[in-house]
C-alpha cells in the first residue's frame, strides 16, 4: 500500500527566548506569589524536547527545548484586582469542563482572584451583535460541571473581528484571558495577543490545547483523546462481534480525523481485531492486486471475517472534492465510508464471494461525553498551569504535556508549523500496521 507520505517534522525552528511570552507591557514581577506548597519554577527551567540522547549530546539551550510549567516566586497580577476570562472555540472534545473548572478553582481558591467570567459561545461571545451574555464563573457555578460533556460556555466556529474582541477585553476589564481551542483557536489567539501589544495593554493570552484529532503540535497527546479512543472501541468492538456473526462478516467503522488519523490508529492498537486501518497520512488504492479489496478479500478467503477502521478524513484522494469548507475554513470532505461500503459490495458480488457488511459509525458520540479519569486528571493541571502562567504575567503561550511534563510553549511554534500528524516511517505506525497485520493482505502474501 501507500505512497511514501511526508514525514513530519518536529522542532523546525528555534523557540524564541522566555521573556518573549511575558506581557511585552509589564516590567519586572514583583509581587510575592500567593501559593504556599511544593516548589517554585524558575524562568530559567526547561524540558528537553526530544529525550532520546546520543554521547554527543550538547543540548539545553532554548531551541531543543521548552519553558518548564508551574507557579513562579512572583506573579505580576495583584489577585484581588484581577479579572480573568475563559473561552472555548471549535469542536467538542471530553474534558472541556474539567479544564473550565480547573481553571476557575486554582484561580479563586489558591490565587484569590476578583473574578473569571466565561464567554458563552465562543469567539462569537464578545461581539455585542449577537447578544451573548457574560456568565459569570465561581467555585460554586461550577461544582459539577465535570460531570457533563460537552461546554457550559458553548463554542462556535467562524472569524470574528479582533478589534471587536480586544474592544470587549478592555471593555470588561480582564487581565488574562484563557482560551480553550484547537489550531483555529490558537491562531486567533496570536491575532489576539498582537492586537492587544500594538495597543500596549496589560493583558495576557493563555491557550489550553483542545482537540479530539490529537493534531496540535508539542502537545503529545490532547485532552478528551484517551476518552474518545475508549469510546472509539466500543463500537469496533461491536463490529468485531457483527463480523464475526455471519459467515465472511465485515464490519465497518468510521471515526472522526480530519486531516490526521491518530484516533483510529490508537484505537486499532487497543483492540487487535483490526485488520485493516485506514487513516489520511497513509495514501491507499481499492482496486488492482495492491489494492484494498483485493487485500479485503484475501482477508476474508483466510479468516472468513474482518474489521476495518477508517478515519473520516483518509482516501480523499480517491473521492471527488467537495470543494466547500466550514465556517472556519476546516475542509469539508468526502464521505469515505459510503465509498468503501458500494466498492466492497461491488468488489465480493464480481468475485462472487456471499458476505455481510455491518458499518457502525460512532459519530459525535466519541467527542461529547465526560472524560474518563485519566483525561480529568490531566484537564485539572492544564487548567492549573494555565493559571500558574497568566498570574505570572506569561501571554502569546499555551499550556501542554510534553514528555510527560507540562511546558508553557510559544504560539507561534504551533501557528507557524502544520498540524501533528501520524509519521507514516515511524516506529509508532509500524506497530499499528504490525498490530493490524494489513500489509501482509495487501502484499498478497497473508499469514493467518
Ligand atoms: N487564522 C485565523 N485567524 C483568526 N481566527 C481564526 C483563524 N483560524 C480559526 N479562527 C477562529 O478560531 C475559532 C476556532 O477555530 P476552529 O478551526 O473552528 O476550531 P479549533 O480551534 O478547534 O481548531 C473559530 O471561531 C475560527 O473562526
Ligand atoms: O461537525 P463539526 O462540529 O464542525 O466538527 C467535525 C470535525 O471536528 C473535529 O472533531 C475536529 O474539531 P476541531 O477542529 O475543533 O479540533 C473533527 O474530527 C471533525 O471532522
Ligand atoms: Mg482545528
Amino acid at each position: 500500500m501507500a505512497k511514501p507520505s511526508q514525514k513530519s517534522r518536529l522542532c523546525p525552528d528555534p523557540i524564541p527566548h522566555p521573556e518573549d511570552t511575558v506581557i511585552p507591557a509589564l516590567g519586572k514581577a514583583k509581587i510575592d506569589s500567593p501559593l504556599r506548597h511544593g516548589r517554585f519554577i524558575s524562568d530559567d527551567s526547561r524540558v528537553l524536547l526530544d529525550v532520546h540522547t546520543t554521547s554527543c549530546d550538547t543540548r539545553g539551550d532554548n531551541t531543543s527545548s521548552m519553558e518548564e510549567a508551574g507557579p513562579r516566586e512572583k506573579i505580576y497580577f495583584d489577585p484581588s484586582k484581577t479579572k480573568c476570562a475563559v473561552v472555548t472555540a471549535g469542536g467538542l472534545c471530553p474534558g472541556i469542563n474539567d479544564v473550565i473548572r480547573s481553571i476557575v478553582l486554582e484561580a479563586f481558591h489558591n490565587y484569590g482572584v476578583s473574578a473569571v467570567m466565561g464567554i458563552r459561545y465562543g469567539l462569537e461571545g464578545f461581539i455585542p451583535k449577537y447578544g451573548h451574555e457574560i456568565m459569570e464563573l465561581n467555585p460554586m457555578a461550577v461544582s459539577r460541571i465535570h460531570q457533563f460533556g460537552g461546554t457550559i460556555l458553548g463554542s462556535s466556529r467562524g472569524p470574528q473581528s479582533i478589534d471587536g474582541i480586544v474592544d470587549a477585553l478592555e471593555r470588561l476589564n480582564i487581565n488574562i484571558l484563557f482560551m480553550i481551542g484547537g489550531d483555529g483557536t490558537m491562531r486567533a489567539a496570536e491575532k489576539i495577543q498582537q492586537e492587544i501589544a500594538g495597543r500596549d495593554l496589560r493583558i495576557g493570552i493563555i491557550g489550553i490545547p483542545k482537540t479530539i484529532d490529537n493534531d496540535i503540535q508539542y502537545v503529545s497527546t490532547t485532552f478528551g483523546f484517551d476518552t474518545a479512543v475508549g469510546k472509539a472501541c466500543e463500537a469496533i468492538d461491536c463490529a468485531h462481534t457483527e463480523a464475526n456473526g455471519a459467515p465472511n462478516g465485515i464490519g465497518l467503522v468510521k471515526v472522526m480525523g480530519r486531516e490526521s488519523g491518530f484516533i483510529a490508529a490508537q484505537a486499532s492498537m487497543a483492540l487487535k481485531d483490526v485488520n485493516f486501518v485506514l487513516v489520511p497520512e497513509d495514501p491507499f488504492e481499492l482496486d488492482g492486486e495492491t489494492g484494498l479489496l483485493k487485500a479485503l478479500e484475501r482477508r476474508i478467503r483466510r479468516r472468513g471475517h474482518a474489521v476495518i477502521v477508517t478515519a473520516e478524513g483518509a482516501g480523499q484522494d480517491l473521492l471527488k472534492s467537495t470543494g466547500q469548507t466550514d465556517a472556519s475554513g476546516n475542509p469539508v470532505l468526502g464521505d469515505i465510508a459510503s465509498l468503501l461500503i458500494g466498492s466492497i459490495k461491488d468488489h465480493f458480488k464480481k468475485a462472487g464471494i456471499d458476505m455481510t457488511l455491518k458499518y457502525i459509525d460512532p459519530s459525535y458520540i466519541i467527542r461529547s461525553v465526560p472524560a474518563n479519569t485519566n483525561d480529568r486528571i490531566y484537564c485539572g493541571f492544564l487548567g492549573q498551569n494555565a493559571v500558574h502562567a497568566g498570574m505570572a504575567g506569561k501571554t502569546a503561550m499555551m499550556v501542554s504535556r510534553w514528555n510527560s511534563q507540562y511546558v508553557n510553549v510559544p504560539l507561534q511554534l504551533i501557528t507557524r508549523g502544520g498540524r501533528k500528524r501520524i509519521d507514516t516511517c515511524s516506529n509508532y505506525w509500524r506497530s499499528v500496521l504490525e498490530s493490524t497485520g494489513q500489509l501482509s493482505y495487501f502484499q498478497g502474501d497473508g499469514v493467518v
